[in-house]
């Protein structure tokens, strides 16, 4: 729906069929509140029926008498009838309960159940479960009561086990006799029990194990916390299924000590390959594995709990709704059939003036900008068209051109032409698309629409850090807008925290109100919204250690991401006892860090590339965006460890390269139109526009829920020589006295390898590796690459002698 009102053109068919082809009446039962209603319906049947078998076991007796006529019978008014739900109640009751399973009949109403809560969107046990296991123990408390105290209730109107559980009953009787029933069905029981809960079998084992030790210990006093998990046993042998909980909640705490003297416990290691992380991420989780493994973390199940639900402190929480965003262009924007017309005209004429002939030309219009794309005559050579990009501009008189030779993965040539009108890509049309709404993304970014209409998103967890740079008044703020605007859309208060930096102190100043649902910020610092360059210091310091305790608790969890930490968590096999908790991702967006760099230099460059190599593992994504474009700005180190950047436009080709390695983004027209680059692709994106009032809207609408007690505190960092970071450690005179010979050697070859260094100073292979790191720590080299060299970062002699001036 709302791809059409941002595209002027007629879509394809298959993009026309996903956005409106759904029938109506498809759209109807897809509906929320359609799914609503039918889960209410389904939760009062479900009262209903338990109102029903309730009852009768008080009237049932008297109703019996009258229940002998058919279905038909009873909805024509059954005179007389007592059970508190009339006729049907009663009738429902006398074949669920005594023609069916007993009083087990209750089991009959958990799936129902379930399924209404679903539907109105409040979760609890998967469906299967609800199903399977009710059905279970059903069966087996039927023919439990029909085989044991059938005989007792014999002149009872009431079948305990129902018709079903009685005859099988007697059938057993007939064939085992009595012990060998009851033998039978406590079997049947006990493996039931195994199969409901997991951890009986662990616990069992305790059990055992324990039972010589405990006699050992005897005269050992017990303290009152020892006495009370003595206490759980006892109840254990007189309540199956609620000891269950408890015990394997509790043993693994209270026990642990005497246990883990006696047991070696072979954890896995994890493997450490893992393709999604980087190789500094991979090192590091090595490392931490080879300082010894002492988690003991797989004992832990207390998945009969159900799964945690980390969204259910704030579980009335209410996502933004798609009114607060202003809809833009609404009258349809017809495509202008003059201008392209003329447009193509031009460009066929202007190729033609150079000698180029072409077997075809197309276009396709996107909101801002129209792409036509030509298939030279054989033998034409590319580089020729490239280079005529000046003069296709002039003959269109239009800025902005850029001409993409070839398209790759194509085999055509693009000339992207900007509109004479061009539309706004609104932030309402993306968030609506169905590839928003439907994005499995762990961190889904809509950032508008492509010059081929397709909504671009992105997922920020992949990327997993954005450099967006552009100058002044071109879009970045609003982009920056977007990409909040996208995370609060889809992620709820309890899954992501930001971290704002805004040394502007004007831009985020507006989510400051949303402090206690979404921001993180240190435990003394007043403002949430950090726009103090000492306490941005502090802040990134304190991210460095979010981030090494939360690879600490990866550790101890054996998983390599947080992805199956937070999967282990929510499936109750992390015990909170021991410091685990659900990990919220972390999303630092610091606006303008060229005036931090300018301001603290070192001093914010250092953590956020080691945040940039490290974190992702962990959860933490940074989005850092600049005005300045500038080398000293977007340093070595800074686009090192940045692979995914963002150009709005720029004044000059020197920008673009600096950010994007590569021009282009000097012919950028303005007003949100970027390039977005991974890995050397270009993408060109209209970005979508949200404006300030808009997201004041937005924040309001969250600010005015229940939020946290408190903000997400990050930890304390105390001390400003950075206890373990390598980064400050280094200072100048910790520096090799071989370090700047060494510095010059590599730039001058422009490879990077320990050996280089050790053969040309004849030092040994430990002290060139010191070396190395000190180049890595200085941003001269960059992080290490596989098999491969690393890479120099610093390009020549004079930007070296600049640097090392810039570290005296
Ligand atoms: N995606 C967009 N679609 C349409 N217009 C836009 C878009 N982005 C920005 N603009 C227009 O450009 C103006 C400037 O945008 P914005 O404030 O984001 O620039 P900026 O690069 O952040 O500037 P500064 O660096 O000075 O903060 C906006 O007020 C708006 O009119």
């Amino acid at each position: 729906m709302a791809k059409k009102e941002q595209q002027p053109i007629k879509k394809t068919k298959k993009e026309k069929s996903s956005s409106s082809g759904q029938p109506k009446w498809m759209r109807l039962f897809k509906d929320e509140r359609t799914h609503f209603i039918i889960g209410l319906l389904l939760l009062m049947a479900v009262s209903y029926v338990a109102l029903a078998f309730t009852s009768f076991f008080y009237t049932g007796a008297a109703d019996q008498s009258k229940l002998q006529g058919t279905w038909f019978h009873l909805s024509n008014d059954e005179p007389g009838i007592q059970n508190w739900t009339g006729a049907v109640g009663a009738h429902i009751a006398e074949v669920l309960i005594n023609q069916g399973f007993g009083v087990a009949a209750y089991a009959w109403l958990v799936f129902p159940l379930i399924l209404g809560l679903r539907l109105m969107s409040i979760r609890t046990i998967p469906l299967w479960k609800s199903f399977l296991y009710p059905m279970l123990i059903m069966i087996w408390l039927s023919l439990f009561l029909g085989a044991t105290l059938s005989t007792i209730y014999k002149d009872s109107f009431l079948f305990l086990g129902g018709e079903n559980g009685y005859y099988a009953g007697e059938w057993m009787h007939g064939k085992f006799g009595w012990t060998g029933t009851l033998l039978v069905l406590l079997v049947a029981g006990f493996a039931l029990s195994i199969l409901l809960f997991k951890g009986l079998i662990p616990f069992l084992k305790r059990i055992f194990t324990q039972s010589p030790r405990k006699t050992e210990k005897e005269p050992v006093v017990l303290s009152p916390a020892k006495q009370s998990s003595g206490n759980t046993l006892t109840m254990n042998i007189d309540d199956e299924e609620e000891s269950e909980d408890v015990s394997s909640l509790y043993t693994t705490k209270d026990e642990e000590p005497s246990f883990s003297t006696d047991f070696e416990i072979t954890a896995p290691q994890p493997e450490v390959y893992d393709p999604g992380l980087s190789i500094a991420e991979q090192q590091k989780i090595m490392h931490l594995n080879e300082l010894g493994n002492n988690g003991d973390e797989d004992d832990y199940d207390a998945s009969m709990l159900g799964e945690y639900d980390p969204t259910l402190d704030l579980s009335n929480y209410r996502f933004p709704v798609l009114d607060l965003l202003k809809e833009y262009n609404n009258g349809q924007a017809s495509v202008d059939m003059d201008e392209q017309n003329n447009n193509k005209n031009r460009i066929i004429n202007t190729l033609r003036n150079y000698g180029i002939e072409i077997d075809s030309i197309k276009a396709t219009v996107g909101p801002t900008i129209t792409l036509y794309e030509i298939v030279p005559k054989p033998g034409v050579r590319i580089s020729k068209i490239k280079n005529l990009e000046d003069d296709i501009a002039l003959s269109l008189a239009a800025l902005g051109i850029r001409i993409i030779a070839p398209i790759p993965g194509k085999g055509t040539i693009g000339i992207e032409v900007p509109n004479r009108d061009p539309q706004i890509v609104s932030m309402r049309s993306v968030i609506s698309s169905k590839k928003f709404q439907d994005s499995k993304f762990d961190l889904p970014v809509a950032f508008g629409s492509t010059i081929t209409n397709e909504i671009f998103m992105l997922d920020l967890c992949k990327m997993p850090h954005l450099l967006v740079a552009g100058a002044t008044g071109q879009g970045k703020s609003v982009g920056l807008n977007a990409i909040i605007t996208s995370l609060l859309y889809k992620k709820h208060p309890s899954t992501l925290k930001f971290v704002l930096v805004d040394p502007k102190k004007v831009e985020f100043n507006i989510y400051s109100d949303i402090e206690k649902h979404y921001l993180a910020k240190l435990p003394d610092g007043e403002e949430s919204i950090i726009t103090d360059v000492s306490k941005v210091v502090q802040t990134l310091q304190s991210l460095t250690i979010e981030m090494d305790n939360r690879y600490d608790l990866l550790k101890k969890a054996h998983v390599r991401n947080i992805k199956e930490y937070n999967s282990k968590f929510i499936s109750r096999h992390l015990n909170p006892e021991k410091g685990h908790r659900f990990l919220p991702y972390i999303v630092v967006i610091i606006d303008e860090f060229g005036d931090l760099i300018m301001q603290a230099g070192k001093e914010v460059e250092m953590p956020i590339a080691r945040i940039a190599q490290l974190a992702r593992a962990v959860g933490i994504h940074m989005v850092i965006a600049t005005q300045r474009p500038s080398t000293n700005i977007i340093t070595g180190v800074i686009k090192a460890n940045f692979p995914a950047r963002v150009a709005f436009r720029v004044m000059a080709m020197v920008d673009s390269r600096t950010i994007l390695d590569t021009p282009g983004a000097n012919q950028l027209i303005g007003r949100g139109d970027m390039l977005f680059s991974q890995g050397g692709d270009l993408i060109r994106v209209q970005c979508a526009f949200v404006d300030t009032p808009e997201v004041e809207k937005i924040v309001k609408y969250i600010a005015q829920q229940t939020s946290f007690p408190t903000a997400y505190y990050l930890p304390e960092y105390v001390g400003g020589d950075g206890e373990g970071n390598e980064f400050s450690d280094m200072d100048m005179s910790k520096r090799d006295p071989l370090f700047e010979e060494a510095a010059r050697l590599i730039i001058l070859n422009q490879q990077g390898s320990t050996s280089l260094i050790q053969r040309k100073f004849s030092i040994g292979y430990n002290r060139a590796g010191r070396i190395v790191d000190q180049l890595e720590a200085f941003g001269i080299l960059g992080p290490p690459d596989g098999s491969k060299p690393r890479q120099v970062l610093v390009t020549d002699e004079y930007e070296l002698e600049k640097r090392l001036k810039s570290f005296l």
